[in-house]
């Protein structure tokens, strides 16, 4: 479903005039099939969000390819509305000036969807992701954490991919909050049957909700494990990771 093959990147360090340049993913490959939730994990810098952007097409890989279904995401019309993403900083994801309609509106206009429609749509999202209808016309500022972080999720969710990218997307979120959410991402994924690549630093909220998780390290897959099999993890620095949980 997604496949990725050696994707090698590279960025310039030094300025605009400067020949050096710091690589950053060595040759990653890996596949995800569809229904799937894989947990990339790793220190901060190993490169995970680098190989998310590959992975949505909003940036090229140096060498290597991602293929979604068999088409390079490279192609936008080949991942449009069916690859999604999660990011981090909820606050910034909305438009300041958007409600949470326009918001979640956004991407079923981009997708031709009427008006009629689209508040159907719209009053069932809200109800998925926990929210009740008088969000409709509140505004980002208007909003806790964990209340934006559902909104993006609904909106991700909108045009029912096939993927959705979750990039820290629980990681700014308080204990409690970011359990709710994960529960949400879980619920979501019963009704819609979409993968997700969950990318985060959390191995602990990587195992409460992946089927898989890829460990990288600098640049380079270390490490891929079943859940199941977490504690049989083999080189030292999986291991390292899963004492950091331990403790
Ligand atoms: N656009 C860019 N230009 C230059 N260097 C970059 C760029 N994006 C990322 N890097 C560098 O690539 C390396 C990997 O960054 P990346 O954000 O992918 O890591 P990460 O594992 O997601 O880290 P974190 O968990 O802290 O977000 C870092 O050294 C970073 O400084």
């Amino acid at each position: 479903m997604l496949s990725v093959h050696r994707v090698e990147k590279s960025y310039r360090t030094g300025g605009m005039f400067s020949g050096r340049r710091k690589k950053v993913l060595h040759g990653i490959s890996f596949e995800c099939e569809q229904g799937e939730c894989l947990g990339i994990i790793g220190e901060s810098g190993s490169g995970k969000s680098t190989l998310g952007r590959l992975l949505l097409g909003i940036e090229k890989p140096d060498r290597g390819s991602v293929y979604f279904e068999g088409k390079t995401v490279a192609d936008r019309k080949a991942r449009l509305g069916k690859i999604s993403a999660v990011f981090q900083d909820y606050t910034s994801s909305i438009n300041p000036f958007f409600s949470v309609e326009q918001a979640i509106a956004e991407p079923l206009k981009l997708q031709g969807m009427n008006r009629l429609e689209a508040q159907s749509k719209i009053d069932l999202l809200l109800y998925q992701v926990g929210l009740d209808p008088s969000f409709r016309n509140k505004h980002p500022h208007e909003l806790s954490g964990g209340e934006a972080q559902r909104v993006c999720i609904a909106r991700a969710v909108s045009t029912e991919p096939k993927f959705i990218l979750l990039d820290e997307a629980v990681s700014s979120l308080d204990g409690s909050v970011q359990l709710q959410v994960l529960e949400l991402l879980k619920s979501l994924r019963e009704i819609y049957g979409m993968g997700y690549i969950f990318i985060t630093h959390d191995l602990q909220a990587a195992a409460y909700i992946c089927d898989r998780v890829m460990m990288i390290r600098d640049g380079r897959v270390e490490e891929t494990v079943q859940i199941g099999q977490l504690k049989d993890v083999q080189s030292p620095y999986a291991q390292k990771l899963l004492q950091m949980i331990i403790a």
